[in-house]
């Protein structure tokens, strides 16, 4: 299934929080949200969700308009911070959600048990919710987010406060569902790791959606054994065919190359194009 948005738009009394905002989301790739502090990609997270009422705009999956009850039943959504009721045990908070979204008791909690395995949890699953450690909570949180199978997911920084091994789980889980057919929207300020793991990206700054422009070339480290990372020479390469020629040259002339790679990522290239907009 694919989503378009066209022309969202959200204001908060006067202030004007995401505008003609637009995107598309399709099955199997995921799509990276990329934007500064205040740039409107919660508020266009939870529009998508239908969770909270747009101004202006449409929402259409698989060519006909998505009511809110439409996007709810077939959208999972993780939020940036885990929100739940915290005296319930992590199994009983799964559980709950998948009967929320109509399973049966049985199914729900064998739902939960799958769940708990794929994030790890297993062991915690008879501990309330407010005895999990911030990491252990959004690897809950995603959790709860799969509960009903969804075909669009969106999630909000869903790896901050996890541990390394977490968002290397957590790439590799969501690659697995959009190779599944799931279809992937996900906001981070770690550009790097996004830059592994997304197929698209959208950049918002004051509440506008854009297409990051053509990358302009690269700037790349050339570290040669023995050298610090300090002595290393930069060097800018219009694009990859240009730095392999002069990998290759420099390789022909007996440079012992122990490392040749791009300083920065596509998308950190693109973020930092933008105007600056800090909130
Ligand atoms: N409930 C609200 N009431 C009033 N203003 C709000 C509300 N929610 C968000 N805003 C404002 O809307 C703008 C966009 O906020 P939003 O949380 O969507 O940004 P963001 O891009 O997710 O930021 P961050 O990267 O810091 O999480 C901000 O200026 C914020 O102050």
């Amino acid at each position: 299934m694919s989503l378009v948005a066209t022309g969202l738009s959200r204001t908060f009394g006067r202030h004007l929080a995401v505008a003609d905002a637009g995107l598309e989301l399709r099955p199997g790739r995921i799509c990276g949200l990329v934007g500064p502090n205040g740039a409107g990609k919660t508020t266009l997270l939870l529009l998508l969700a239908g969770l909270l009422a747009p101004d202006d705009g449409t929402i259409v999956i698989d060519g006909s308009p998505a009511s809110p009850e439409d996007t709810r039943r077939l959208i999972g959504w993780m939020p940036d911070v885990f929100g739940t009721w915290e005296s319930l045990t992590a199994h009983e908070i799964l559980t709950t959600f998948g009967r929320l979204y109509g399973l049966r008791t049985a199914s729900a909690r064998q739902r939960a048990d799958e769940l708990l395995e794929l994030v790890h949890l297993s062991e915690f699953a008879a501990r309330p919710a407010h005895e999990l450690s911030r990491g252990q909570k959004q690897r809950l949180g995603f959790a709860r987010a799969l509960v009903h199978s969804p075909q669009f997911l969106l999630l909000d920084e869903p790896a901050s406060g996890m541990d390394p091994r977490s968002r290397m789980d957590l790439r590799s889980q969501l690659r697995r569902l959009a190779d599944d057919g799931c279809a992937v929207l996900v906001s981070s300020h770690i550009l790097s790791e996004l830059d592994e793991m997304v197929d698209d990206v959208v950049l918002m700054t004051g509440g506008r959606t854009h297409r990051p422009p053509p990358a302009a070339g690269h700037v790349w480290r050339i570290r040669l054994a023995g050298q610090s990372m300090s002595d290393a020479e930069q060097r800018h390469f219009d694009d990859e065919p240009a730095a392999a020629g002069y990998l290759r040259e420099l390789i022909r002339s007996g440079a012992a190359v122990a490392e040749f790679a791009p300083t920065s990522s596509g998308i950190e290239d693109a973020y930092l194009a933008l105007d600056p907009e800090r909130r």
